[in-house]
């Protein structure tokens, strides 16, 4: 399939096909195709209110992490990294009317706000998915960059996952549906994973692997940390909890990746999880890293991506 270039810009044509068969986004609600009219409530987008086939029907790249600010930095990043010249200082939210996410597009590359944890990205993910296909995208890949505590490994070290796991160490996601408990598998895309390792190794002083995430409902006890406004249980416990997830494979803990892995999975998008670790777990609860440091750490998943996607588009001489 030949790749459409977005008329504005000429300097990031691909040198050759990337991609070669049309993988659509696939919805599963037979109710989507009798409704005369689909509004994306929380996006403050629809299907009678904009032209969403003209205003997305390019994009192949969605990346998503929890900040605004963060998601905006990296359009910008990505507006540069791509070569798109123009209008990069005032890249527009195309979400202004509404604060429940943000969303900004550079190229074929959406980069979309999240909010932090499992209900605020499922409401998120449910929109996107309904507005790449009422776009008509094909060949979406979708990764959330994002932010994470580690657990035995080096603050700063980037964490690709290869499977989401629960609380109990478990790849699925329960999925309350009416009185129902649905589990849905986790399992994310072992390729992608394994060539966004191997983008990594092109990167100086990049410490990168890859490993299990564990997902909680909450950043305090659901993970395990003794600084919150509650706390039940011992030091010893924490760190036996801790040391029992770091054997069953798990190198970092976040709030998004179950529900993410699962509804990506169920709708046919290629996904990824690419999120830098801001402390040892088994050192420590507090996050104590100072601005510029922590802005560099952020910073890290962004490098990857971009370098990823410039090779994707056959822009992989300009590896930074
Ligand atoms: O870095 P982001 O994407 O915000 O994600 C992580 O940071 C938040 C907690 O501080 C949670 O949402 C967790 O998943
Ligand atoms: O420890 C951490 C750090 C970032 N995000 C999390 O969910 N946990």
């Amino acid at each position: 399939m030949a790749y459409i270039l977005p008329a504005s810009n000429r300097s990031m044509r691909p040198d050759r096909n990337t991609y070669d068969g049309k993988r659509f986004v696939h919805v599963k609600n037979p109710y989507l195709d009798t409704m005369d009219e689909d509004i994306l409530y929380h996006l403050d987008l629809g299907t009678k209110t904009h032209n969403l086939p003209a205003m997305f029907g390019d994009v192949k790249f969605v990346c998503v992490g929890g900040s605004p600010n963060r998601m905006k930095a990296f359009a910008l990043f990505m507006h540069k990294e791509l070569g798109l010249a123009e209008g990069g200082e005032d890249i527009k939210d195309i979400c202004a009317g509404t604060d429940r996410y943000c969303m900004f597009k550079t190229g074929p590359v959406l980069s979309i706000s999240h909010g932090m944890g499992v209900p605020s990205i499922s409401i998120m993910l449910h929109e996107l998915i309904k507005l790449l296909h009422h776009a008509r995208c094909c060949d979406v890949t979708v990764i959330r960059i994002g932010t994470s505590g580690g657990i035995g490994i080096a603050p700063g070290s980037v964490v690709i996952t290869d499977t989401a796991v629960d609380s109990f160490f478990k790849p699925q996601f329960e999925q309350v549906i009416l009185d129902n408990v649905v589990t849905r598998s986790t399992e994310l895309d072992k390729e992608l994973a394994e060539e966004l390792f191997n983008c990594s190794k092109k990167i100086l002083n990049f410490p990168t692997l890859i490993g299990h995430t564990m997902c909680t409902y909450d950043f305090y006890e659901g993970q395990a940390r003794l600084d919150g406004a509650l706390c039940s249980f011992s030091r010893e416990s924490k760190l036996d909890y801790l040391k029992r997830a770091y054997k069953a494979g798990v190198r970092n803990i976040e709030m998004e990746s179950t529900v993410f892995a699962a509804m990506c999975g169920l709708c046919g998008l290629k996904a990824a999880v690419v999120c830098v670790t801001l402390l040892d777990r088994l050192d420590c609860d507090q996050i104590n890293l100072s601005h510029d440091v922590l802005v560099e750490y952020q910073q890290r998943p962004q490098r990857l991506i971009s370098n990823f996607i410039k090779k994707k588009l056959g822009l992989h001489d300009q590896i930074s």
